[in-house]
């Protein structure tokens, strides 16, 4: 035993957490240093290291998972099946009474032929998408709430990631969103670690998600789950595209994890003969229905006792595959045959199927209270007082937009894109070469305003409108697990992304404007930049509310470009004979409208004095070919006559405006996808 004197000093940390629920429980383990750990009612447990960092242990409560008659009827529109039905809605049924129970410490595997429901059934034992769901699931002794999901990891098919990111950086920003507060962040970065020798990841914890192999990758999605310590595992087909050698290592990974009193139900096409065996359940589906519920070992027994014999050598699971891909006759009748078995009162109504096999099978659960008591009893429930998210707005947000700028950084700073700004500033920068302050090139220096208003604007709002397409898919799966609010996601977004996608246009713009020979007055050079600035700004947001919108690159990408150009037009420089009832109102909604008088007026703005040429633009000069003006001349001539600073409020107006319904936008689409 340690000297007292050594547990009270490390345990100063917990005495704050302390309440009359909290156990403590004191190891002397080598391997792990001495640690005390404190387990509380809650999904997380906290281990105490001695050097005073909190590490959250295997403390989670051990839970039973038991379903009962779960079915999933979903109503499709007629039209959409092939051949298309008369009936305006089709109903159809995803699972039709499927019962089991899955104890903690087990590895149980889900198996069926393709479109057989596996997803289905973990989706819905998982808590997502639970439309058109009824039957019963427990969690121990208590019914399924919303509120348990904090104790369930879902791990999905797809591995789903921001893939610019390392290992690490994944998994660290994961912890830093969904682990609670009551961590600090080193406590936070120990779980990190801890996950990464966990699942073997060491090796490439700071390589980028790009680069490494399908089986890191799926361990990496499954440490992602793990983080939260959760007690239930679902994991949807984990195996899949791997080689058997990662297989094995990621089923033995699943398994110390079973041993360690988690829950885990996984679905699984077809296993090698050793992971076959090392599953503790099979549940096999067929059409949405059970067919055999039992120990693997006794699954080709089970099918023999129906007149289905596994030649010798042959691997089970690809036998048992076999068996139900046939035809469908074969499939009804092991439906028919496992509802006779399960049957208790089979001897009242014989059948037709010998019911010989019932030996070998689970008894499903038949929501007596037996089925359902759990030795490791817990309180599921979350305390009323507890937050829904694990930290609070700002600390998402602040986290997002640490995630989002590192990201960003990566995507904008590409070499494509440095190419792209270096070419359009050369040619920008000679097509305009050093422009002297004559009046034969006001026209000149009007056009270069307007097409570097139209460059940097339109290529920033094309990736504003992809954006949201990109990040749809990890920002949906990580809010499915609770991780984060919108609004936070959206403001982090707006934050970290805006400094970034202004540094090129910026630098470009600086280079070009020398290179022109614009006006050599700071404050209005500052001013220009002000509007590039701000309309490049406006122009992502218009991308972005599209995007946003339409959920559809292609719908998207067509809708911003009729809007942009009609915009563009209706500010009235290519053509003076548009009808005057058609660009009135168009030109005071468009962005171009004010960014460009804006710009005009600071070009022209001051007292410097310009050489007449031959008096074709400005009127002093018609009768005084070889005479000056004053720049102010010019903005007369252009018809300038709205105020800088008001161009420049309007467009900040219209920044906030297309910003607010991008984000209205968003929450829609989310809702219309059944997120909130
Ligand atoms: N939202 C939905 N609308 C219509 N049909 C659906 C929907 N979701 C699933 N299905 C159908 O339900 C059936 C079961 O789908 P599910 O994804 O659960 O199968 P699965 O056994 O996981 O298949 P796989 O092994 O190929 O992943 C499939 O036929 C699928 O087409």
């Amino acid at each position: 035993m340690p000297s007292s004197l050594n547990i009270t000093n490390h345990i100063n940390v917990a005495v704050i957490e302390f309440d009359s629920e909290t156990n403590m429980k004191y190891t002397d383990d080598i391997s792990k240093q001495r640690t005390i750990s404190i387990c509380r009612d809650g999904a997380i447990g906290v281990r105490l290291s001695f050097d005073g960092v909190r590490i959250m242990e295997d403390l989670s409560p051990r839970i039973t998972i038991t379903f009962q008659n779960v079915c999933k009827i979903i109503d499709i529109p007629g039209k959409m099946m092939d051949p298309p039905s008369k009936e305006k809605i089709v109903q159809r049924t995803l699972l039709d009474n499927v019962s089991g129970q899955v104890h903690p410490g087990q590895l149980v595997a889900l198996m069926g032929p393709s479109g057989c429901g596996k997803t289905t059934l973990l989706n819905t034992l998982a808590g997502r998408s639970l439309n058109g769901v009824t039957g019963n699931i427990w969690l121990n002794n208590q019914r399924y709430e919303k509120s348990m999901k904090r104790n369930i990891a879902y791990v999905l098919q797809e591995d789903i990631f921001f893939e610019n990111l390392t290992v690490k950086q994944q998994l660290t920003y994961t912890a830093l969103l969904r682990l609670p507060n009551s961590l600090t962040r080193k406590d936070k970065l120990a779980q990190v670690e801890q996950i990464i020798e966990q699942l073997h990841l060491q090796n490439c914890a700071n390589t980028p998600i790009i680069l490494i192999s399908g089986g890191q990758k799926r361990r990496v999605n499954i440490g992602t789950e793990l983080l939260t310590n959760p007690s239930v595992i679902f994991l949807d087909e984990p195996t899949s595209g791997l080689d058997s050698t990662s297989a094995v290592t990621l089923i033995r990974v699943l398994r110390e994890l079973a041993l360690k009193g988690k829950t885990i139900l996984m679905s699984i096409h077809q296993p090698s003969s050793p992971i076959f065996h090392s599953f503790d359940q099979l549940i096999l589906l067929a059409d949405a229905k059970t067919i055999f519920m039992g120990k693997p070992s006794n699954a080709l027994d089970y099918f023999a006792t129906l007149g289905h014999h596994a030649p010798l050598q042959y691997n089970p699971a690809d036998f048992i595959m076999d068996l139900v891909n046939q035809d469908k006759e074969i499939r009804e009748e092991l439906k028919e045959a496992y509802i006779q078995n399960k049957s208790s009162n089979r001897l009242e109504n014989p059948h037709k199927y010998s019911s010989e096999g019932r030996k070998y099978l689970i008894d499903e659960p038949n929501e007596k209270e037996i089925d359902l008591i759990n030795k490791h009893h817990k309180n599921l429930m979350a305390n009323k007082n507890e937050n829904k998210w694990p930290i609070g707005f700002f600390a998402q947000t602040w986290i997002l937009f640490s995630r989002n700028w590192v990201l960003t950084s990566k995507s904008q700073f590409t070499k494509l894109n440095c190419i792209q700004a270096c070419f359009i500033t050369i040619v920008f920068g000679l097509f305009w070469l050093r422009m002297k302050y004559h009046e034969n090139t006001i026209q000149d220096r009007s056009s270069f305003i307007f097409f570097v208003l139209i460059f940097w604007p339109l290529s920033i709002c094309f990736g504003g409108v992809v954006s949201f397409s990109i990040e749809t898919s990890v920002i949906d799966k990580e809010r499915a697990s609770g991780s984060f609010r919108l609004s936070a996601y959206f403001f982090a977004k707006c934050l970290s992304e805006s400094p970034i996608k202004l540094v090129l246009p910026a630098i470009s713009f600086i280079i070009m404007y020398w290179m022109a020979n614009i006006n050599s007055d700071f404050a209005n050079f500052l001013g220009i930049l002000s509007f590039l600035s701000m309309s490049v700004l406006v122009a992502e947001s218009i991308g972005l509310f599209f995007g946003a919108l339409l959920q559809d690159v292609g719908r998207a990408m067509v809708a911003c470009n009729v809007y942009l150009f009609g915009c563009l037009l209706a500010v009235g420089y290519f053509s003076h004979s548009t009808p005057y009832w058609l660009i009135v109102w168009v030109k005071w909604i468009s962005y171009n409208t004010y960014a460009y008088n804006g710009c005009m007026q600071l070009q022209f703005m001051g007292e410097r004095t310009y050489q007449c040429t031959n008096g074709v633009y400005i009127d002093m000069c018609k009768n005084n070919t070889n005479g000056t003006f004053i720049s102010n001349e010019a903005i007369k001539y252009f018809n300038l006559n709205l105020n800088v600073g008001l161009n420049f409020l309007v467009l900040f107006g219209m920044l906030i405006f297309y910003r607010t319904t991008a984000y209205i936008a968003l929450r829609f689409s989310n809702i219309r996808r059944g997120r909130t």
